[in-house]
């Protein structure tokens, strides 16, 4: 037949430019000839020049196309939208495109929450009651390449006081809220809120291990769930020829693509559609290590579902340069407008281009008028999947290639097609309720992002974001709570760590069962209080009371939920004293140098209450 013959023709001509690949032909299977032939079709010949004879190196050659079939099936479109997006991006790129074209900034405005206050207190308890809609996505797949360590930042201590890891933290808030939601419902819907954590090559074994080592940290097993992301092929050149290793020819080099892949992979994996049917309601992303986020959850759920958002984006007061993105008003020519996270490095540039001639500034209120984006998402799971059924939960795509000269002709080295979990509603429909929810960076925010040595070299007033100042957050946030409660607790004094000064509070930790929200908190403090500066104080029992207390030293409180156990009269010893550790001295481990201090573990009351019943201190 004439049309198969015209088919087969064109096909030859396509091999006919790739003649050591059509010598080799025979050893492919059709599937991988498919393969080869998107190859071809997209300007991909030169990955075959190199190939040897058939019989030399065929198992490298299937391997070649093992990795190719990977990558075309892990990116929506396949590897041909890949290389056809990235040659139009680079094409931008070149040309110096504003990304923003077109678009004018301006300052958005959102919901503001006052820890403590009436409306703070409602939205909290309004969380609790939507909680068991949720279900949470922890983005965990990248290296942590600015703060340097070793292992995955998950396993890293939030605080050295119990030692308990960021992870851990995390699955004990979502068990307690689980647990506080449940006990408020009213139609006995008593589902397990699942939770997802996206992982990468980097980090996907040693998360699974840790998992497994803790018995998943309380959490069912099939609570939980791991979604590695692939990372994307790496381009040579402004015709988006793919890279090859240059330790073996047969493997095309790749790099991470970003957070943003979360939605690719929530979507193909039949997940969403799993929850919509058990009723849930309400989909939240969070990243790797911010020990004070569950702070911020419940409220912000509670404007979610107070606001009817689609999209509600965490925000804190951001200071001028400082490495978050700043949510804005993009406002189009055309009418168009959108609230979205400009990310830091474009925030700068965006606004010199437009009616903010000096740029990144603060403003005279001490922070830039452009709220910080911490990266934590609470999306409306409906719209949501409606959406993705759309783009496939593909998201808009940047590159950022570092060009050898001004000719833009050549790069340094490869780069990639990247993407960010918070450019999602870039895509949705002016309808889309989009919004943000604004709170204090102490209660909410202390990512540990930067190595000792660059956090020491912050702009004085801006955060180190340090394991320094995470540590330290952790404290500082549950003084205040406290004190807020009723208790006085002793201000803080100031100390230089790891070259950084950050305020040291009394060192007081608890368990997410014991208080998820203020008012739980109220009610478990009572009495004439008071903490003083040097003291240590470890709540990990559910139903421990603070009433007329008085520490001066270190308490250490554990007990069986059953147990009612009552903290109060007069408790002094010599502490827990903190001593100094520099982050170079590697005879003291990681993640432990990595802070600038240790502590010494002089003396402690520490109590027990394994038997149910009612205990106070002497007991
Ligand atoms: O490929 C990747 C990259 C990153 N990640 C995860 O995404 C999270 C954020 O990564 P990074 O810490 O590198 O992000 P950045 O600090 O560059 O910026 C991010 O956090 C601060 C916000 O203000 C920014 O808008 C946001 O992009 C981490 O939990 C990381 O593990 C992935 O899961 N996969
Ligand atoms: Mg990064």
């Amino acid at each position: 037949m004439a049309s198969s013959s015209t088919v087969d023709s064109s096909v030859s001509d396509l091999f006919s430019s790739a003649p050591a690949l059509q010598s080799n032909l025979g050893i492919l299977s059709p599937d991988q000839i498919e393969l080869a032939k998107i190859l071809l079709e997209n300007g991909q010949s030169h990955l075959f020049l190199h190939w040897s004879e058939p019989g030399v190196c065929d198992n490298e050659k299937l391997g070649f196309f093992d990795q190719i079939a990977r990558l075309n099936s892990s990116y929506p479109g396949g590897l041909a939208a890949y290389i056809k997006t990235a040659k139009e991006l680079l094409a931008d790129s070149k040309l110096g495109k504003n990304p923003y074209d077109g678009f004018s900034p301006s300052v958005p405005s959102g919901e503001n929450l006052t820890f403590g206050d009436e409306n703070f207190i409602e939205m909290e308890k309004r969380g609790v009651v939507e909680a068991r809609k949720a279900a949470f996505v922890l983005v965990a797949g990248g290296l942590g390449e600015r703060l340097g360590y070793n292992g995955i930042k998950v396993a890293l201590p939030r605080e050295t006081t119990t030692g308990t890891c960021f992870l851990q933290h995390y699955i004990e808030s979502i068990l307690a809220l689980q647990e506080a939601s449940h006990k408020v419902a009213s139609d006995g819907n008593q589902t397990d809120i699942p939770f997802i954590i996206m992982t990468s090559d980097d980090t996907h074994s040693r998360t699974q291990n840790l998992l497994e080592l803790n018995s998943y940290f309380g959490m069912k097993s099939t609570q939980v769930q791991l979604l590695k992301q692939e990372k994307v092929a790496c381009l040579d050149d402004n015709d988006a020829r793919l890279a090859l290793d240059s330790n073996n020819k047969y493997k095309i080099q790749t790099k991470p693509h970003g957070h943003g892949d979360v939605h690719s992979l929530l979507y193909s994996s039949g997940l969403l559609d799993k929850w919509l049917d058990a009723g849930l309601k309400w989909v939240l992303f969070f990243q790797d290590t911010n020990g004070l986020l569950f702070n911020a959850i419940p409220a912000s759920l509670g404007v979610s579902a107070t606001k009817q958002y689609h999209v509600n984006s965490l925000a804190v007061p951001r200071k001028a340069k400082e490495a978050i993105g700043g949510i804005t008003k993009l406002t189009h020519a055309d009418g168009r407008a959108m609230v979205i996270n400009v990310e830091y490095n474009q925030l700068d540039p965006l606004l010199r281009a437009s009616e903010f001639p000096d740029g990144d500034v603060n403003c005279e209120t001490g922070y830039s008028p452009f709220p910080g984006n911490i990266n934590q998402l609470i999306l409306e799971l409906g719209s949501y999947k409606e959406e993705l059924q759309k783009t496939g939960g593909a998201i808009k795509e940047f590159v950022n290639p570092k060009y050898k000269d001004s000719t833009k002709t050549s790069f340094k080295s490869s780069t990639r097609l990247e993407c960010m979990m918070q450019d999602y509603p870039k895509t949705l429909p002016p309808t889309a309720r989009v919004g943000f929810t604004v709170m204090d960076i102490w209660l909410a925010y202390a990512p540990v992002k930067n190595n000792p040595e660059d956090a020491a070299k912050v702009p004085k007033g801006n955060p180190y974001h340090s394991a320094t100042s995470g540590e330290m957050a952790i404290y500082r946030a549950n003084s205040r709570i406290l004190q807020k409660a009723g208790v006085k607790v002793e201000e803080p004094v100031k100390q230089v760590l790891n070259g950084q000064e950050v305020e040291v509070w009394s060192r007081i930790t608890w368990k997410p069962k014991w208080g998820m929200i203020f008012s739980d908190i109220k009610t478990k403090v009572s009495g004439n209080c008071d903490i003083s500066q040097r003291s240590t104080m470890a709540i990990t029992g559910r139903n421990v009371f603070i009433d007329n207390l008085s520490l001066d030293g270190a308490l250490i409180v554990d007990s069986i939920d059953d147990a009612e156990v009552k903290l109060g009269g007069s408790i002094k010893n010599n502490g827990w004293t903190m001593e100094t550790v520099d982050y170079k001295d590697t005879s003291v481990p990681e993640e432990i140098r990595i802070r600038g201090f240790r502590f010494n573990k002089v003396e402690q009351l520490e109590k027990k209450f394994a038997q149910p019943g009612k205990f106070s201190l002497e007991d």
